[in-house]
């Protein structure tokens, strides 16, 4: 097969690089309390992020920065803004799941030994990027791509991570003096693990389940289960 120099052959991965990418997938973890307090190596922070960076993005736009926070200080008014909204979210839930939720460790903030604030750039690339003309919100999803190559690399390296998102709305860009344009995506909380829950920690601790598969996937259109429509 004739190819120009840019290409290469895109059959599938052997058995054990399938094997390697699946088991990522299925035993990556949202990590809050198993962090552990050895730091994270340069060269290892260096892969997962440039597997972040790999990430498909609108337009090739690229809107993500990496905010690398190891400072204690800094660390400790983001865990109080946690705080805060933590206490807010309890009040939300009726009585019964508010006692459940109280009990649920969901943050690991000053524990992991680093923490990465993952933001989106929304004026990079300029006024009118290719993919994102008639949806603006296209940057912001790019970033959660970019999000989950992290996760899943960080996976592969014996790194745990877990995604905070309980915060007063402004109080990233007040602690980290964000401008404008430049948006908060993703708090994330890294360090080694030795374990892992082998199903998610919420399923665990019965508060929400695992939806079946099935139940998601749709034929041609809303409502007809792809089941139903395979079987008429
Ligand atoms: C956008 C977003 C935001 C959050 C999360 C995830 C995502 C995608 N998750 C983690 C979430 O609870 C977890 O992914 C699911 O429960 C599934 O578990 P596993 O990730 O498979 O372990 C999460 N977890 C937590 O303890 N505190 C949090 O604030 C958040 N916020």
């Amino acid at each position: 097969m004739d190819t120009s120099p840019d290409l290469f052959p895109a059959g599938p991965f052997s058995e054990t690089e399938r094997a390697a990418v699946y088991r990522a997938i299925h035993t990556r973890r949202d990590v809050r309390g198993q962090f552990l307090p050895d730091p994270i190596a340069l060269d290892v922070l260096h892969r997962i992020l440039e597997a972040a960076h790999h990430a498909p993005s609108v337009g090739l736009m690229q809107p993500w920065n990496f905010v690398v926070v190891r400072d204690a200080a800094v660390k400790a008014e983001v865990a109080r803004a946690f705080d805060t909204a933590n206490r807010e979210a309890a009040e939300m839930f009726p009585p019964r799941r508010r006692a459940l939720y109280s009990s649920l460790k969901l943050e690991g903030i000053e524990q992991a030994p680093l923490n990465l604030l993952v933001t989106c750039d929304r004026s990079r690339g300029g006024k009118v990027v290719l993919g994102r003309t008639h949806d603006r919100d296209m940057d912001l999803h790019s970033t959660v791509c970019a999000v989950q190559n992290l996760w899943l690399a960080a996976r592969a390296e014996g790194i745990g991570v877990g995604w905070v998102s309980i915060f007063r709305d402004g109080d990233l860009r007040r602690i980290f003096g964000f401008p404008d344009h430049v948006v908060p995506v993703a708090y994330l909380c890294l360090g080694h693990v030795a374990e892992l829950h082998s199903e998610p920690e919420l399923q665990v601790r019965g508060w929400a389940r695992r939806l079946p598969l099935d139940d998601l996937i749709f034929a041609d259109r809303w409502g007809v289960p792809a089941g139903a429509a395979a079987s008429t």
